[in-house]
């Protein structure tokens, strides 16, 4: 198995600093900024310069540890660190004015609950405040931490079952072209990706001819991040307008109970089109991604993004050359456009998807079902 030479990494995090790489700048600046306060934190997901659902949540929670890493290192001790209830009551609020900053991907939600509960059970436990205070910062590392191997996982799962089902439907299982929508890579994760993950997996292994990827209109995260992922990871690919189809390996931001899934919208198009040339279609997710208390699609609140990203393109005016540092944002629409409708997320029914995988396994409907059963892959 060959290794991948480089990635895109979505942040960088230490004892006492923690940047993301500024995604509206991509492809053409490479730019790294600085998170330290908790608005910084809400304005980066919000503005999306860090997007993706796994990268947004790692974001949220790496702010927390770095806040608290900090005020355990000043001196005096700032009030809140008088005990376990006010450390609570200090972060309590933090928690819960990030989770806003985006509404459809769980996994800032999930990240966020999984906070809640953690300086809860200090609180119960009668903790002392230091270790309080240290429990809750390696709960929030961890979510960050946790999201690289169960991504190689997830890739590893879902490439042995599509080779495997590619020779069941009597191919070799070799040379496999995959087409993704969105970005779903390193820069949407802690690392390796999603369904880009996958992706990588069947190169690294001899499996892959080509990656197909969408342009994805509005916002363009294939043609300005997965395009510049997948460069940078040397994998041959071939960009595409949002409308054709090949087997398909999406990412998620929500998973409902029966199987149904929000991701980038123009993901159910390419759905339609996989199930109407009957080719798998499939979603790889991690466990933080499915929803248990949404029964279905729904119930999965969407985000609508402000209509002036759908009149925009960002880029540089002239890449490649001294000025390529020079972003341009330029309108493609007439001034003072208004009725612009711009969800950033569509629902695909479980009824097209073929596969959902996670990092625990590999899930199908039962011959003859619409929904997925997902208790055996949360
Ligand atoms: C990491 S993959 C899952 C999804 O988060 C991804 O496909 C996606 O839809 C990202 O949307 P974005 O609006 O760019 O944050």
């Amino acid at each position: 198995m060959s290794q991948s030479p480089f990635t895109l990494q979505s942040f960088k995090y230490s004892d006492d600093r923690l940047e993301i790489l500024n995604q509206l700048l991509l492809p053409h600046t490479i730019e790294y900024v600085e998170i330290n306060s908790v608005e910084e934190a809400h304005d980066a997901i919000k503005s999306m310069k860090i997007r993706g659902a796994p990268a947004i949540a790692s974001l949220a929670a790496l702010y927390i540890a770095l806040y608290l890493k900090r005020s355990l290192n000043t001196a005096p001790a700032p009030k809140f660190l008088a005990s376990t209830e006010s450390l609570a009551a200090d972060i309590t609020p933090i928690l819960d004015y990030l989770y806003t900053a985006r509404p459809t991907a769980v996994n800032l939600g999930a990240a966020m609950r999984r906070l809640h509960q953690a300086l809860a059970a200090s609180v119960a436990a009668a903790e002392d405040v230091q270790s309080a205070t240290r429990r809750l910062i390696k709960e929030a590392e961890d979510v960050s931490n946790e999201d690289v191997g169960r991504n190689k996982e997830m890739a590893r799962l879902g490439g042995e079952w599509l080779i495997e089902q590619v020779k069941q439907r009597g191919g070799g299982g070799k040379e496999l072209n995959v087409l993704t929508v969105c970005n779903t890579g390193s820069l949407a994760t802690s690392g390796y990706g999603t369904a880009l993950g996958l992706i990588t997996y069947l190169h690294e292994t001899g499996h892959l001819d080509k990656a197909y990827y969408t342009q994805t209109a509005p916002y363009h995260q294939g043609s300005r991040l997965t395009a510049l992922e997948l460069q940078t990871l040397q994998i041959p690919s071939v960009m595409i307008c949002d409308t054709m189809s090949s087997i398909s390996a999406v990412g998620a931001d929500r998973v409902a109970k029966n199987g149904d899934t929000a991701n980038k919208i123009g993901t159910y198009n390419a759905a339609v089109l996989a199930a109407r040339h009957n080719i798998p279609f499939i979603v790889v997710a991690p466990v933080s991604t499915v929803d248990l208390d949404v029964p279905d699609g729904s119930r999965i609140p969407i985000e609508h993004r402000p209509p002036v990203e759908a009149c925009i393109i960002r880029g540089a005016l002239y890449p490649g050359t001294e000025d390529d540092k020079a972003q341009a944002v330029v309108m493609f629409t007439p001034k003072g456009l208004t009725g612009i409708y711009n969800p950033s997320f569509d629902v695909t029914p479980a009824e097209l998807i073929t596969a959902i995988v996670t990092e625990k396994g590999v899930a199908v409907k039962k011959e003859g079902e619409q929904q997925f059963d997902l208790s055996g892959i949360v």
